[in-house]
């Protein structure tokens, strides 16, 4: 059965694509994401996307899967998701008064066919006082987000700028994978 199956435990993730209006199903796919430290950083984003994606389809074959990975790289650094309330802390103090990129990598692929590409954004941050920073930690918002922030949340209050797809940043950029699905399907 060609079905679409949504490789991501992320529940933006699911809220985005259920913008383009297709039926999915969704499944996690608990993939390791260590990655080799000789990778080109700009390059992690759609290796994950393609590792993920390949665990889910190797469980349920004959299906479409789509699977992505958000990175947020400052001065060529990745910075993940924060292991904890100090790691928020340190990443949010490292972002403040600086521009840093987000890439989203996205992979779609069915038994005898992938494609992969990435979005990449530069978003620029307001000097952020360490108050500010606590308060936002204290809301939780940061704890399961690449970069210790959501742009579609509070986070959005440290934003000056951004150069890219706003929902690339919250997880899949959905008109070039609106895009690309098509042509995939066709
Ligand atoms: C920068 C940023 C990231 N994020 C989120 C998007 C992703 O869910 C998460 C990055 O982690 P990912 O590893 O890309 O995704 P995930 O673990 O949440 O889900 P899965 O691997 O199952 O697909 O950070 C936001 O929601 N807003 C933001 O502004």
């Amino acid at each position: 059965m060609n079905r679409i199956i949504l490789a991501s435990q992320s529940p933006r993730r699911k809220e985005l694509l259920t913008m383009l209006g297709y039926d999915f199903t969704v499944q996690k796919s608990d993939v390791d994401e260590t990655v080799s430290e000789s990778m080109p950083t700009d390059d992690v984003a759609v290796y994950l996307a393609e590792l993920k994606g390949e665990a889910v389809l190797k469980k349920f074959p004959g299906n479409i899967v789509i699977a992505a990975d958000t990175v947020v790289i400052n001065n060529d650094s990745i910075l993940g998701k924060p292991k904890n309330e100090d790691d928020a802390l340190e990443i949010l103090k490292t972002l403040s008064g600086q521009e840093h990129k987000v890439i989203t990598g996205v992979a779609i692929l069915t038994d005898d066919k992938m494609i992969s590409f990435s979005s990449k954004t530069t978003v620029s941050f307001y000097d952020l006082s360490d108050y500010e920073i606590k308060q936002y930690i204290d809301s939780k918002e940061p704890m399961d987000k690449a970069g210790a922030y959501g742009i579609q949340g509070l986070g959005g209050l440290f934003v000056k700028n951004i150069n890219g797809d706003f929902y690339s940043v919250m997880g899949l950029p959905i008109a070039k994978l609106n895009k690309e699905l098509k042509r995939f399907l066709s």
